[in-house]
């Protein structure tokens, strides 16, 4: 692990889950910096979402621990994390499916005290999207990439200092992908934020991630660049294969 930066917007400690038998998560240590795209890679059932669900408070850690924004976390409470700064999405998306986009976005812009300061986070959130031309349509009813899009749209206009996306791209064309990875990309470029980012697309985690950690039956494997990861051969072994080899 590269030394501690003072102003990390997340820093995890000897943070470790046990389901009864399974030990999920086995004693991590990493930090995301201000300005970091971090990615979290690994194979199906590495412990990445339950990585995800301690780190935001939705799973009590084992043992651990965890700072968000430079403040203490308390095992299993998200309030505590969410007024830290941080706002995560789920992996089969984050939304009300029976309400409108617009209604939708304004769940993200409920923190902002002004009407017309949350009517322009909703505007702005769709634009950066491409979801301006939905804004009225019931969620439920548009195409499953759309959907996503609308989830990372919520997210997006609670300007979290810290966004948690739990595989943001799964079911998304081409278009969206590209869509996503520039809004991504300008999001942090924000004073002060960073994005901690699951994803098995591994040519998208390639492109946007600065450093990226790789889990392995819930441990450590490896962390660096891109590059590093694509050249290291216990990454390729367990993981990458051969075709995403540098
Ligand atoms: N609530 C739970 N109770 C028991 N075991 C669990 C629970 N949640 C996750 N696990 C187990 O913990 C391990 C890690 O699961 P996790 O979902 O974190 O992996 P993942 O890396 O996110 O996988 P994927 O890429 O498939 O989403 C798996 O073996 C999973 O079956």
């Amino acid at each position: 692990m590269q030394p501690s930066s003072n102003d990390a917007l997340l820093r995890v400690s000897e943070l470790s889950k046990r389901f009864d038998g399974l030990l999920a998560v086995d004693n991590l240590e990493f930090e995301v910096r201000p300005g970091e795209i971090f990615g979290l890679i690994g194979p199906n059932g590495a412990g990445k979402s339950t990585t995800f669900n301690l780190i935001s408070g939705f799973i009590p850690w084992t043992t651990g621990k965890v700072q968000v924004c430079g403040k203490e976390m308390r095992r299993g409470k998200p309030l505590v994390a969410s007024e830290a700064g941080l706002v995560r999405t789920f992996q089969h998306g984050s939304y009300v499916g029976g309400m409108s986009v617009r209604d939708n976005l304004r769940l993200g812009t409920i923190v902002r005290n002004k009407k017309a300061d949350r009517d322009a986070g909703v505007l702005e959130a769709a634009r950066r999207l491409g979801l301006s031309d939905y804004l009225d349509e019931t969620t439920s009813n548009l195409p499953h990439g759309l959907q996503r899009l609308v989830s990372m749209a919520i997210a997006i206009a609670a300007q979290p200092r810290l966004l948690c996306l739990d595989e943001p791209l799964t079911g998304l064309n081409e278009t969206e992908v590209t869509t996503v990875l520039n809004v991504l990309d300008d999001y942090r470029k924000t004073e002060g934020r960073a994005i901690l980012l699951v994803e098995h697309n591994m040519k998208a985690v390639m492109r946007i991630c600065d450093r990226i950690l790789v889990l392995h039956h819930g441990a450590h494997l490896a962390t660096g660049s891109p590059e590093d990861i694509r050249g290291n051969k216990a990454v390729i072994e367990a993981y990458l294969g051969e075709s995403h080899a540098a």
